[in-house]
């Protein structure tokens, strides 16, 4: 198939802009998700990519193919939903086989009394059906095939819906938070059961989550969104280790990214914590110099020391989690210690946070490049 190629792509609700000139690749076959916080306008992209609603300007085209100017029916895009969306009246199997009745039977067809008159129905329902059993299969639910969807688990619902779109072989899917309402271990589930199928399929995935677990462990790329605007498009791995802003950088990450202010001076090097982190060719003035808890070392390496008084210690099987509060400037920081570590509550702690693992951002909060210091320099 092809790219999917939005741009300039804006939708009001009133006098409200959920989406603001956006645009955004998704490349065929790739397993893209939507990440942002509620409200960011992630499922509204979604529903204006199915055709459930249409936008104010821009374009969404596939190939030479204008989605906007095709039905829902004819994009060739099936649709997941956080409520699974299924018949309740149905059984699993009419559930399932319900996109290739609506697709190959016409509409005297679809009547119930059809079947008994017509062996041309029947031979249609039956290859149907067939179809339906082979993806249940796949998706290990064949054994509930002739159940309600009020005699399932939440777990065995999303699967009927997944069973569902899969059943036509769509180019794209779009999945609107399909785990939300499942438990934790569920969750953990079949999200690795999502991305095999995803590798099988090898058609595009679009993904919306608001659970950065969940977009940076199925992803192939993040979209990460903000009131409508997309903050930045990238590999799980690049969004974590090279954000390109503070916004993303705070965003992506369990416990927060820890900001403390710095200082680049006319000379281009940037002071932190009274000591000489590195250089940037940027402009001189205020700047932010961030680090994940999870970058801290105990060991002697060169990098900025960071020392304070130990706050709260939380403890999460094979690490610590330690506030640490800076008594120079009063902030608390999170840093992540192996479990056994001697850190007391109001006692005085030193980590280290090693040059590769410092992040800074201007006053405007956009990524700068900077060249690592290779001897740790204390300034008078
Ligand atoms: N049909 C509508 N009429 C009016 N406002 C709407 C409509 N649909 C969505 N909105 C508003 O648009 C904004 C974006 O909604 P959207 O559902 O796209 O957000 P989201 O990022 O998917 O959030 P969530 O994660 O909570 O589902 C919200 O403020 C929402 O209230």
């Amino acid at each position: 198939m092809s790219d999917i190629q939005i741009s300039g792509l804006t939708k009001r609700f009133g006098s409200a802009a959920v989406l603001q000139e956006l645009d955004l690749t998704v490349r065929d076959g790739e397993f893209l998700t939507l990440l942002g916080a509620s409200g960011c306008g992630k499922s509204t992209l979604l529903k204006l990519i199915a055709g459930l609603d249409t936008p104010d300007t821009g374009t969404i085209r596939m190939g030479d193919r204008d989605l906007l100017a095709l039905s829902p029916s004819a994009r060739d895009c099936a649709m997941v939903f956080q409520s699974y969306a299924l018949y309740p009246h149905m059984t699993v199997r009419e559930n399932i086989s319900m996109p290739l009745v609506m697709r190959g039977l016409g509409f005297w067809g679809r009547l119930p009394g059809a079947r008994l008159v017509s062996p041309g129905v029947r031979r249609r329902l039956a290859d149907i059906h067939a179809s339906a059993q082979e993806v249940a299969r796949r998706l290990a639910i064949d054994g509930l095939l002739d159940r309600k969807p009020a005699h399932l688990s939440g777990g065995q619902r999303q699967r009927v819906a997944l069973a569902r779109a899969m059943v036509r072989h769509p180019s794209v899917f779009l999945f609107d938070e399909p785990l939300s309402n499942l438990d934790a271990n569920l969750r953990h589930a079949l999200r690795a059961e999502i991305r095999q199928l995803h590798d099988q399929l090898g058609v595009t995935f679009i993904y919306v989550t608001h659970d950065q677990h969940e977009a940076m462990s199925m992803s192939d790329r993040v979209a990460v969104m903000r009131e409508g605007r997309i903050l930045q498009v990238a590999p799980p791995e690049d969004l974590y280790m090279r954000p390109r802003s503070l916004e993303v950088a705070r965003f992506v990450g369990a416990p927060r990214i820890n900001v403390v202010p710095g200082e680049i001076l006319a000379n281009g090097e940037i002071h932190c914590l009274a000591q000489r982190i590195a250089a940037t060719p940027g402009n001189s003035g205020p700047c932010h110099v961030a680090f994940r808890p999870q970058a801290v070392t105990l060991a002697r390496a060169p990098g900025l020391t960071v020392r304070g008084v130990v706050g709260h210690v939380e403890y999460a099987g094979t690490e610590l989690m330690a506030t640490l509060t800076l008594p120079s400037q009063g902030e608390a920081c999170i840093v992540c210690l192996p479990a056994g570590t001697a850190a007391r509550a109001g006692a005085e702690f030193e980590v280290t946070v090693p040059w590769e693992a410092l992040h800074v951002f201007d006053a405007g909060g956009q990524r700068l490049s900077i060249d690592r210091c290779d001897v740790l320099a204390r300034v008078a």
